[in-house]
């Protein structure tokens, strides 16, 4: 074992997005709008003989509920980087519903590797090679660039360097279900969603919380991506006048402000997230 360092990155969940196509992975991703959260994934990371990635979710009290073994798009940068490194990742939002939970693994894990293999690379670098593997991999578009920092972010171009506007609001909560889970690559895969997606797309950024909501909802009613148990937690916070959304792309639904948790108690555990005021970060370095 070689030195250790330990990254935190918030998650993302993504309210409304279009694909953008480019020539190159840096050009490829998508623009729209979502809010980092300050739930997200803590990775450790140490320089090794062999790599080996372990994937643990932890409940609300800390105890590790789920270990899984893996993760490609992570083992991918670390080819792409020529290291070896035994990682470990935790999060207790879950995995495939929405909350950007790959990018926030692979932006913290390539964060602490970046300081546990001392390679050097500048926050751009450690970010472009996230935001990589997550196009090859299908596994998101724009979520990286979002959680490089805080806030309510409105993505304007694709990749890491386009313009993002975010609006820092501490006090923006909001509360979020999850049904069960919905592959990314498997909606970005298809021809058709991608079109009705495209189709579906509202121009503008959100200027408070409770805009992102309704353009949210605008996009998710025109994108057919609403799923028949998705719409019966849609129709609930309809009808007690509580702003939602569906969660890109999970089978999951975000409401923001009162009466959010109520609306959402029937439907299964909930999760209450603050808008994150910071994006990735080292916590620790050890030699
Ligand atoms: N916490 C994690 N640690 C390591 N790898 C992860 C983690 N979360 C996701 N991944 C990797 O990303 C793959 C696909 O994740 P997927 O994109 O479906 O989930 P997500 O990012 O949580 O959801 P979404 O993109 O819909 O927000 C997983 O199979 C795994 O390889
Ligand atoms: C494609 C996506 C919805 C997956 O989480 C997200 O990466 C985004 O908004 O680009």
């Amino acid at each position: 074992m070689g030195a250790t360092a330990v990254a935190f990155c918030p998650g993302h969940i993504s309210g409304y997005f279009r694909r953008i196509e480019g020539e190159t992975y840096a050009a490829t991703g998508s623009i729209g709008a979502g809010i980092v959260v300050h739930e997200g994934v803590r990775a450790e990371a140490a320089c090794a003989d062999a790599t080996r990635v372990t994937v643990l979710r932890r409940d609300r009290s800390g105890a590790v509920i789920e270990t899984m073994t893996g993760s490609p798009p992570i083992e991918y940068v670390l080819e792409r980087l020529g290291v070896t490194a035994a990682i470990t990742t935790a999060c207790r939002l879950p995995i495939g519903a929405g909350f950007g939970m790959s990018a926030a693994a692979l932006l913290a894990a390539t964060t602490a590797v970046n300081s546990a293999c001392d390679l050097a690379l500048s926050a751009d670098e450690v970010a472009a090679l996230a935001h990589e593997a997550e196009v090859v991999h299908r596994t998101g578009l724009g979520d990286v660039a979002a959680c490089r920092g805080g806030g309510i972010v409105c993505r304007k171009g694709p990749g890491i360097h386009a313009e993002i506007v975010r609006l820092i609001d501490p006090e923006a909560g909001i509360a979020a279900v999850t049904l069960r889970p919905l592959s990314t690559a498997s909606v970005l895969a298809s021809p058709e969603r991608m079109q009705a997606i495209a189709a579906a797309f509202p121009e503008g950024c959100p200027g408070s919380l409770e805009e992102f909501c309704r353009l949210s909802r605008r996009f998710a009613e025109k994108s057919g991506l609403v799923s028949p148990d998705v719409r019966a937690v849609l129709d609930a916070c309809d009808r007690q006048g509580v702003p939602a959304s569906m969660t890109m792309l999970g089978n999951g639904v975000f409401a923001c402000g009162d009466g959010a948790d109520e609306a959402l108690a029937p439907f299964g555990e909930i999760y209450r997230l603050r808008c994150a005021e910071r994006g990735v970060r080292l916590l620790e370095e050890g030699r």
